[in-house]
C-alpha cells in the first residue's frame, strides 16, 4: 500500500513528528531510532472517523464511559501508509482530547475489509477508501443526474474485489420510474430501495445499517447526503445544487466522514467521484462482480476471457437463448476491455 492522500503533505506532517529533529547532524543522536522508541504498549485503540490534510479525528473508548474524539497526527514509522476513514489505529501521547493537544497514530490495525479504487483503469496505483465497513451502500438518481449502470458495475466489482456486501439505493424517483434502469440489475442478489423527495426508507435503510459499518458512493448530486442526513440527524453534510443542464452538482461534500447512526452502526459518507477505476483488480475477479454472469461463465471452457473474440464463451449462448441480456455481457466486456492492456474494446 504505497498510496499517500494528495493533501497529505509529508514536511508539513514532519513538523508535528517528534523525530523530525534527526535531520540536523548531531552526533549523539546517531543511535537507532529502533531504540528510543517505546513499544507503545500503552497505545489507546481509537477508530479513524474523519481525516483531514494530515490531521485525523479519532474516537477512542468507543462506547465507554470516557468516549472522546480526539486530534491525532501520524507518526514518522508509518511512513506513507494510508490511514483511511474505518481504520482502527493504535494511538499515543496525549489521548485527553483536550482542546489544543495532538495524539499520535503508531499502528494501523489490521484490517478486515479494504475498499479501493484507482485513479483509472489503467493506473494500477490503488487508493483506499475506507476500511473496514462491511456494507457498501450504492447511490444513483433515476434522472438528475442520469443513472449510469456502468458506473453501479464498478461499484459492485470493487465490493466484492473488498469482500463488502453491496446495497443500491435509487433516489429521485419523483423525477423518473426507475424501473427500466433497475432492469439491468434484476438478475443480482442486489437488495433494492428507492427514494423520493420528501419519501426516503429510512426505516427500511435504519434496519439494513444497524450495527454495521457501511459505506455510502455516488456520483455527485444524487442526493447522497440529502440521505445521509434523514439518517443521522445533525450530521449536517452540505448539500449542494444540482445545476440544471450538466446534472451535475458542485462538490458539496469533500471528505469522507463516518457518522453514528442512532440506532447502532455507522455510516461513512464518501466525496462525490465521477469515475470509479479499477486499476488495482485483477481482470479475472472482474467477473466476480457481475454474479449473474458468474453463474453461467462457469460452463465456459477452461482459460476462457469472456471477451467478444472468446471462441465458446457460454457468455454467448446465454444471450442467444435469453438467459442473459446483451446489455449485461456488453457490459462486462467493455469493463475488461478498459482493464486488459491490449485487448480492442467493442465501444
Ligand atoms: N427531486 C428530488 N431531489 C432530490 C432528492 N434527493 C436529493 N435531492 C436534491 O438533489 C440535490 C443534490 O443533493 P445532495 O444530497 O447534495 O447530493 P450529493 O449526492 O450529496 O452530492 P455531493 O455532495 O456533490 O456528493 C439537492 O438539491 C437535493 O435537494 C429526491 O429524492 N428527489
Ligand atoms: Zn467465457
Amino acid at each position: 500500500m504505497s498510496w499517500l492522500p494528495p493533501d497529505e503533505d509529508d514536511d508539513a506532517l514532519d513538523a508535528w513528528d517528534d523525530s523530525a529533529y534527526r535531520a540536523r547532524p548531531n552526533p549523539k543522536a546517531n543511535r537507532p531510532r529502533t531504540k528510543r522508541r517505546p513499544e507503545h504498549a500503552d497505545a489507546a485503540i481509537g477508530r479513524v472517523i474523519t481525516v483531514d490534510r494530515g490531521r485525523y479525528g479519532v474516537l477512542v473508548d468507543e462506547d465507554g464511559d470516557h468516549e472522546r474524539e480526539i486530534t491525532c497526527t501520524r507518526a514518522r514509522e508509518l511512513r506513507k501508509a494510508a490511514i483511511v476513514t474505518g481504520d482502527e489505529v493504535d494511538v499515543v501521547g496525549d489521548t485527553s482530547g483536550d482542546e489544543g493537544t495532538l495524539a499520535r497514530i503508531v499502528r494501523i490495525r489490521p484490517r478486515r475489509t479494504l475498499l479501493r479504487r484507482s485513479a483509472d483503469d489503467t493506473d494500477a496505483v490503488e487508493r483506499v477508501v475506507v476500511a473496514n465497513a462491511e456494507q457498501l451502500l450504492i447511490v444513483v438518481a433515476a434522472a438528475n443526474p442520469e443513472p449510469r449502470a456502468r458506473l453501479v458495475d464498478r461499484y459492485l466489482v470493487a465490493a466484492y474485489d473488498a469482500g463488502i456486501r453491496p446495497m443500491l439505493v435509487v433516489t429521485k424517483t419523483d423525477l423518473a420510474d426507475p424501473a427500466p434502469f433497475l432492469a439491468n440489475f434484476d438478475g443480482l442478489d442486489l437488495p433494492v430501495f428507492t427514494s423520493a423527495k420528501g419519501e426516503a426508507p429510512i426505516a427500511e435503510l435504519v434496519e439494513v445499517l444497524r450495527d454495521r459499518g457501511t459505506v455510502a458512493v455516488g456520483h455527485s448530486g444524487v442526493g447522497k447526503s440529502t440521505l445521509v442526513n434523514e439518517l443521522v440527524p445533525g450530521a449536517g453534510r452540505a448539500t449542494g445544487v444540482v445545476n440544471a443542464v450538466t446534472g451535475r452538482g458542485r462538490h458539496t461534500s469533500s471528505s469522507t466522514v463516518s457518522l453514528r447512526l442512532p440506532d447502532g452502526g455507522w455510516i461513512i459518507d464518501t466525496p462525490g467521484v465521477r469515475s470509479f477505476g479499477l486499476g488495482h483488480v485483477d481482470p479475472d475477479n472482474v467477473i466476480r462482480g457481475f454474479s449473474d454472469l458468474a453463474e453461467v461463465a462457469e460452463e465456459c471452457p477452461r482459460g476462457c476471457t469472456h471477451l467478444a473474440d472468446a471462441p465458446d464463451c457460454a457468455l454467448d449462448d446465454a444471450v442467444e437463448d435469453g438467459r442473459l441480456t446483451p446489455e449485461r455481457v456488453d457490459s462486462m466486456r467493455r469493463l475488461l476491455g478498459t482493464l486488459r492492456p491490449g485487448v480492442s474494446r467493442a465501444e
